[in-house]
Parts: structure tokens; sequence; C-alpha cells
């Protein structure tokens, strides 16, 4: 293992800027044989998408993952985008109910384009077994495979069939999985990416710990070519999370997945919830994001997203924000 070092450790370094705008800069990759305007997808959980965010998104030329919590309402939404026009997007476990879920979207005639398979250790049989069920049963769709956090476990998965894997274990806002086993990417996940990015011959998602704009050119640098987040969407005036007033202040509520709000009960708990400052509406965000990304883009002396790849850095561990807060 090299170095680690995490999204603050990091500095890019500009190069000779080539256009006159940063409007110039273009934010968009491909995934799956589709294009979509930022390499930025919002995290299937229940706090931060549902199926009025999900048709936002598409509509408007984003990638988005709806999550899945609430199975019982999975094929009425790929029915749903399907008759839209829209492409469908969701997740799946692997437990033997989803089994039988993916044989039903076959006899359906209801393939959707992108299926994540999303568990905590994706590293696993039970993984691979749904990558094969999946490919077997709706060869056409696009499969992202998590979570992971080693090359070992992006080889293995990509060699099962998936189509993208999904990396990071731990360093989510209301994980608390690296408090409560010990183990996962947390603290260093910009440095598991380049580990798992250098290992992947498909894409990768990084999924977990941003916390500026800056971290997804930090993310992509580093071999990313989507970035998953949760807590900078949790605050939108959209967000599926309650909202609450304290002390004249607005908030949203934000929880994990496996946390004892999303389950239910208090077993294998490994997430929290906490309360995010209210941002206003996703589409302030996301256009921020844009500008934002194309002002990356420049600074990485190009005018696409790839050009990113290219540019050096400096580990500064933990200096840039000399003690400032971040917003
Ligand atoms: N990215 C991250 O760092 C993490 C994300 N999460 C999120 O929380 C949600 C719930 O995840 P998860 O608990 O996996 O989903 P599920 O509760 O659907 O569990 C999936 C299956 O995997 C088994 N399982 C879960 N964890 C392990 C493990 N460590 N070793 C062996 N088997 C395991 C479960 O059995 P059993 O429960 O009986 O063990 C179950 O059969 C997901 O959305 C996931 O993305 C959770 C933790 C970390
Ligand atoms: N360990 C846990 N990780 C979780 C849980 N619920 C979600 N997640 C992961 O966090 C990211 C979002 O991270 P953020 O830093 O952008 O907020 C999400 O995509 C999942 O991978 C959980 O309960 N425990």
């Amino acid at each position: 293992m090299d170095t680690v070092f995490d999204y603050e450790d990091i500095q890019l370094i500009p190069e000779k800027c080539i256009v006159n705008s940063r409007s110039e800069c273009d934010t968009s990759v491909e995934l799956g044989g589709r294009k979509f305007r930022l390499p930025v997808v919002p995290a299937n959980m229940q706090t931060i998408i549902d199926e009025k965010i999900a048709v936002y998104l598409a509509e408007n030329g984003y990638f988005y993952i709806m999550h899945r919590f609430q199975p019982e309402k999975r094929l009425s939404f790929v029915k749903e985008m399907k008759e839209r026009g829209l492409y469908a997007s969701i997740s799946t476990g692997v437990k033997p109910e989803e089994y039988a879920f993916i044989e039903e979207l076959a006899a359906r005639n209801l393939e959707p384009e992108y299926i994540t398979i999303d568990i905590a250790h994706g590293h696993s049989n039970a993984v691979i077994d749904m990558i094969h069920h999946i490919k077997k049963h709706l060869p056409e769709t696009f499969v992202i495979a998590g979570n992971v956090g080693t090359p070992e476990a992006v080889r293995e998965l990509e060699h099962a069939g998936a189509d993208a894997t999904k990396v990071g274990i731990g360093p989510g806002k209301v994980c608390i999985t690296k408090i409560k086993t010990g183990f996962g990417t947390g603290g260093w996940q910009l440095a598991a990416l380049r580990w798992c990015a250098k290992a992947a011959s498909k894409p990768i998602i990084a999924d977990g710990g941003i916390r500026t704009h800056g971290d997804i050119a930090k993310s992509v640098r580093f071999g990313a070519t989507m970035v998953m987040i949760g807590s900078l969407f949790a605050g939108h005036e959209e967000s599926p999370g309650e909202t609450i007033e304290m002390d004249g202040k607005l908030y949203k509520e934000y929880f994990g997945s496996a946390s004892e709000f999303q389950k239910g009960e208090r077993k294998n708990v490994e997430g929290k919830k906490m309360y995010v400052e209210y941002r206003g509406p996703l589409q302030d965000t996301l256009k921020e994001m844009e500008e934002d990304l194309q002002s990356a883009i420049s600074y990485a002396g190009g005018n696409k997203l790839a050009d990113i790849r290219k540019v050096d850095y400096v580990v500064v561990k933990s200096s840039i924000f000399n003690g400032d807060r971040v917003y």
C-alpha cells in the first residue's frame, strides 16, 4: 500500500489555461451508453432521493440511482419511468426475495437501464451471485456493484460481470462502520480510490466522504468516473428527509441506510442520524457544482472532464483549510 491520504490532504496543481471562459469547459460524462451533465450522483438513500427527484434528474440530463428501501414501489417505478421515456435506474440487495424481483422484471419485460447492487460489504459471493442472476435475466442492464475498498474486490466483481464498481466502505458522513468495526476506507478514501482505480478496467464510482465541490474534481483526478454524494444533497428543499426548525434556522434530516431509523430496529447498526443545514433548491446546488467543476477543468489546463486526470498534485496533510470553516 502506497502513502495514504484523504480529500483534504491533497491539492491539485494548476496548468496553463486554454479557455477564455469557464463556460467553455464541458463537465459531461458517459456511463452505460448515456451522457450525463455531471459526474455526480446523489446517494441511493431514503433521505436523499425519491421518485420526484429521480424524474427531475433524469429529465434534466443527470444520473440518478433510486434507493431500494421501499421494495414494493420499484416495479411500478421502472414502468412509469419507461412510460415517460426516461431511463430507469434502481437498486437491489442480495436477499432471496431480490432474486424473485429480478425475475419478475424480466417476465414483465421491464428491463431497467441501470441496477445497483447496494450492500455494505460488496466483496462477497452474495454480490457475485446477484451479478450473475441479473446478467442472466436482464442482459442489457448496466450493473453497478458494491461497495468495495480493494483492488482485489474490483477485479473480482468486474470478472463476475459488473459493468462498474462502487468504492467506499466507511467514509460516509452518517457512517459509523469505521468506529464500530475498525474497518474501511474512512480517512483514506481518496487513496483507496486511487488504489482501486489502478486495478479497474471498467468505470469506478467513488462513494462517500465528499465534503466540498473540489472533492469531485479530486475524485476524477484519482480515477472516478462518477462520484456518489449523500450529505451535500441532504439539505435541499426537495430532499425527502424531515425538515425541522431549531433556533430559527431550518435543518433537514439525514440518516444512514444501516441506521436504526432506516432498519426500524437496533440490529447490526452501522449508521447514524444527523441534521444538515437547509440549503434551498436542488437545482441551485447542481448549477454551482457544474460551475465549480468547469472552473476546476480550466485550472487543469483543459476544456473537458478527462483533462483533470492529467494534472499533478501535492500532499499537504490537512493544511489547506488553515482552520477556516468550509462554508
Ligand atoms: N458504504 C458503506 O460504507 C456502507 C453502506 N451501508 C449501507 O447500508 C445499507 C444496508 O447494508 P447491508 O447491511 O449490507 O444490507 P442488507 O441489510 O440488505 O444486507 C445484505 C445481506 O448481506 C449480509 N451482510 C451485511 N453485512 C455483512 C457483512 N459485513 N458480512 C457478511 N454479510 C453481511 C446481510 O446479512 P446479515 O444482516 O444477517 O449479516 C444480508 O444477508 C446499504 O444501503 C448499504 O449501502 C452500510 C454499511 C456500510
Ligand atoms: N457505513 C455506512 N455508510 C452508509 C450508511 N448509509 C449510507 N452510507 C454510505 O454513505 C454514502 C454517502 O456518504 P456522504 O459522505 O456523501 O454523506 C452513501 O452513498 C453510502 O455508501 C450507513 O448507514 N452506514
